[in-house]
């Protein structure tokens, strides 16, 4: 059934979103919440259908069911898809052009009048750290600055919703940071981002919510704070793992790991819920006898969430 909610003042609203490829759902009924002016994160392993979900959400693809909402409307719509910029992964620029000829091009594709666009593409070049540069043939770019001039064209026609598929991959540690206050000056004007990505701590930077994919489900979604507030992983390194310690630090949070392949070295990866149980951690090693070498919290973050999720068997429905 294809029934179309009512808008809910989400940027992105989907339900039990399904896309089937010769007989396989490479999407399985993804259901998205991304509130307007947010930066979201979407995350998940290669293949886990995070490009075809951005290619349903941009029109590009029929969902095989399920509905998908984007700023209030249909994302086959022309009027939606006329406020929406994106800055695919893979790119393929027309490097014969210039960059402003580049952007004139695009900009009059997404019906931007000419005398805007003559204000508005030395301002997009600016932003992204071409300015003065408009002038140069693509074919003479280097992968960074295509990858720029890439998000001047998704910017470039006032988007309300922005999807970038890894809008840093050729950038180096300076143009990152760039890409990062770009991002944060989108969502101070209130322009809501989607953003995909590998690099984790970028993520976390710049975020205010993620979800995670994995074959096509969401297995989380949330706030930062939500999904890394409430644990605090700790490892513990002792000499020895005497009988019954598991089951006592299992009662004080949740034991996630434990290595003991090293003859006289244990390690455990406890998670808990707050910071003030470590003493009783430590207390519960001291009774059981083991010899405490190291206890070392850490403070939680994306990658280590999405390792553990990347491991889990067993894929439930968020
Ligand atoms: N047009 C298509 N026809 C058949 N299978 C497809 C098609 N497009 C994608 N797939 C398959 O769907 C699955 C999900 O692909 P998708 O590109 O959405 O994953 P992804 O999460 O974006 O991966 P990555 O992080 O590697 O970019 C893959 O197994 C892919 O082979």
């Amino acid at each position: 059934m294809n029934t179309q909610p009512s808008d809910t003042g989400a940027a992105i609203e989907t339900r039990d979103l399904r896309k089937v490829y010769r007989g396989r759902a490479v999407v399985d009924g993804l259901s998205l919440h991304v509130p307007r002016g947010e930066v979201f994160g979407f995350l998940g392993p290669n293949g886990a259908g995070k490009s075809t979900t951005v290619k349903m959400l941009l029109g590009l693809v029929l969902p095989s069911s399920g509905v998908a909402q984007v700023l209030g409307g249909r994302p086959s719509d022309p009027r939606v898809r006329a406020r929406l910029g994106f800055l695919p992964e893979q790119f393929r620029f027309q490097t014969w052009m210039t960059a402003e000829e580049f952007l004139r091009f695009h900009g009059r594709l997404a019906g931007v009048p000419d005398p805007e666009l003559r204000v508005r593409i030395p301002q997009v070049l600016e932003t992204v750290g071409l300015g003065g540069r408009g002038r140069e043939t693509l074919s003479g770019y280097s992968k960074g600055m295509l990858q720029r001039c890439g998000l001047a064209g998704a910017l470039l026609a006032h988007p309300e919703l922005v999807f970038l598929d890894e809008p840093t991959s050729a950038l180096d540690p300076i143009g990152r940071v760039e890409v990062r206050e770009i991002i944060e000056g989108l969502r101070a004007q209130g322009v809501s981002v989607f953003l995909n990505s590998h690099l984790l701590s970028e993520v976390e930077q710049v975020c205010d919510r993620v979800a995670f994919v994995k074959a096509g489900r969401v297995l989380m979604q949330g706030s930062m704070r939500e999904l890394l507030g409430g644990v605090v992983p700790v490892t513990l390194r002792l000499g020895t793992l005497p009988a019954g310690l598991l089951d006592t630090l299992a009662r004080l949070g949740e034991v996630r790991h434990t290595d003991l392949q090293i003859p006289g070295r244990a390690e455990v990866e406890l998670w808990l819920a707050q910071e003030d149980q470590l003493p009783a951690v430590a207390d519960a090693v001291h009774a059981s006898g083991a010899q405490l070498y190291a206890m070392t919290p850490r403070r939680p973050d994306l990658e280590t969430l999405f390792l553990e999720l990347n491991e889990t068997p067993e894929v439930s429905h968020a």
